[in-house]
């Protein structure tokens, strides 16, 4: 892996608190990584360690190989986008896409020529003489992301830069800056709490917990293979169907056993061996249990309650006295109280171990 961004055994504590502790992470050159994780994992926190703009406690961070890690945010070849914009109120766009090329001193013809491309690139010519008060959220957010594109940096930072903006505008700029980044093709390190963001725009998915890295993967390898319990339950909306219960041996093969009803494991993908006896959760995505498929005579549920919702259809249902959701095409309708028969893929379900909450 061509490497841009290297981190090596970072940790940062505020007083006694430990935010984040011997963090490894390499972020190859062009990668669009994500950092995601719920409020107070410390996703914020690392960022802002690879911008230079909190010293870390220990450990070392290197871009395009060199040791940046007490080096001043402006010399790390980095832009950042914040989730407030940080423009200057007082400035025109144009003057605050030049404003710091003109501090360091960049000739006026260059710097021309960068803001004119900036502006090309984001569609914001027609915006360049107005001052932020008259742009909506995300015009100034493409005027934020315009002032990093000017400074030319290697590695562009973004701290949750749509969480501002409301849900139509920001699955607009979503689109945006995804293809921003197949033209640039720069390296964008990108943190969000919204896993939509998440999915759609990364190359690779790091999640955090409590300032550890629980599974780093691309985005299909963790919505289908989740490392553990906590991955599965945080990545997928609804979410994942959890059941309890117990590996068991059944005429030879070893099947799954809960409430009182077996389901075959038979296209189950494991890590590791299926020893019976074992204490276990099976994970099952709503859109991955087929409710009444041809041919099937599958478990027998009763629809709760169902949520129409367009193209989809998601019905609650009981089975052996657990409640599931299962996603269905919207056209199909069930009354409450209709009985249903369902199949799981088990090729792509998730079976975790009890106490380690680790994937089998
Ligand atoms: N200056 C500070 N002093 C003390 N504790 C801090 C400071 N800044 C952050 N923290 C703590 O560090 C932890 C991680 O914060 P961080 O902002 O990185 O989380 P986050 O995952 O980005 O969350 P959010 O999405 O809410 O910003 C939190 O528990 C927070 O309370």
């Amino acid at each position: 892996m061509n490497t841009s961004v290297s981190i090596r055994d970072l940790s940062l504590n505020f007083g006694a608190v430990t935010v984040l502790k011997d963090l490894n992470l390499d972020i190859a050159d062009g990668e669009f990584l994500v950092l995601l994780g719920s409020s107070g994992c410390g996703k914020s926190t690392l960022l802002n360690c690879i911008a230079g703009l909190l010293d870390v406690s220990e450990g070392q961070i290197f871009i395009k190989d060199k040791n940046v890690t007490w080096e001043e945010p402006k010399d790390r070849g980095i832009g950042m986008v914040f989730q407030s914009y940080a423009l200057y109120p007082q400035m025109t766009v144009e003057k605050n896409l030049s404003f710091g090329l003109q501090v360091a001193k960049m000739p006026k013809e260059e710097i021309d020529k960068r803001v004119a491309r900036a502006s090309e690139i984001l569609q914001i010519g027609p915006l360049l003489k107005r001052k932020p008060a008259e742009l909506s959220g995300g015009q100034r957010q493409r005027v934020a992301i315009g002032r990093a594109l000017v400074r030319d940096v290697d590695v562009f930072l973004f701290d949750e830069p749509l969480s501002n903006l409301d849900a139509k505008l920001r699955a607009e700029l979503r689109v945006e800056i995804k293809r921003l980044h197949q033209q640039l093709k720069n390296t964008m390190i990108y943190v969000t709490h919204d896993q939509i963001e998440a999915l759609t725009l990364a190359d690779r998915i790091a999640i955090m917990k409590s300032g550890v890295i629980q599974q780093l993967d691309d985005p299909m390898t963790i919505y289908n293979r989740p490392k553990n319990l906590f991955v599965a339950g945080f990545i997928g909306s609804p979410s994942m169907n959890f059941f309890k219960g117990q590996l068991v041996e059944k005429n030879g093969a070893v099947v799954f056993s809960s409430g009182g009803v077996d389901f075959s494991l038979s296209g189950y993908d494991a890590d590791t061996k299926l020893d019976a006896g074992r204490e276990v959760v099976l994970g099952v995505r709503p859109e991955h249990i087929a409710v009444d498929a041809a041919g099937e005579t599958g478990h027998t549920a009763t629809v709760d309650i169902e949520e129409p919702m367009g193209a989809d259809n998601l019905l609650w249902l009981k089975l052996a006295g657990q409640s599931l959701s299962v996603r269905i095409a919207g056209t199909r309708r069930y009354a409450p109280g209709s009985k249903v028969h369902l199949s799981f893929d088990m090729s792509v379900a998730s079976l975790f171990d009890a106490k380690t909450e680790v994937r089998l």
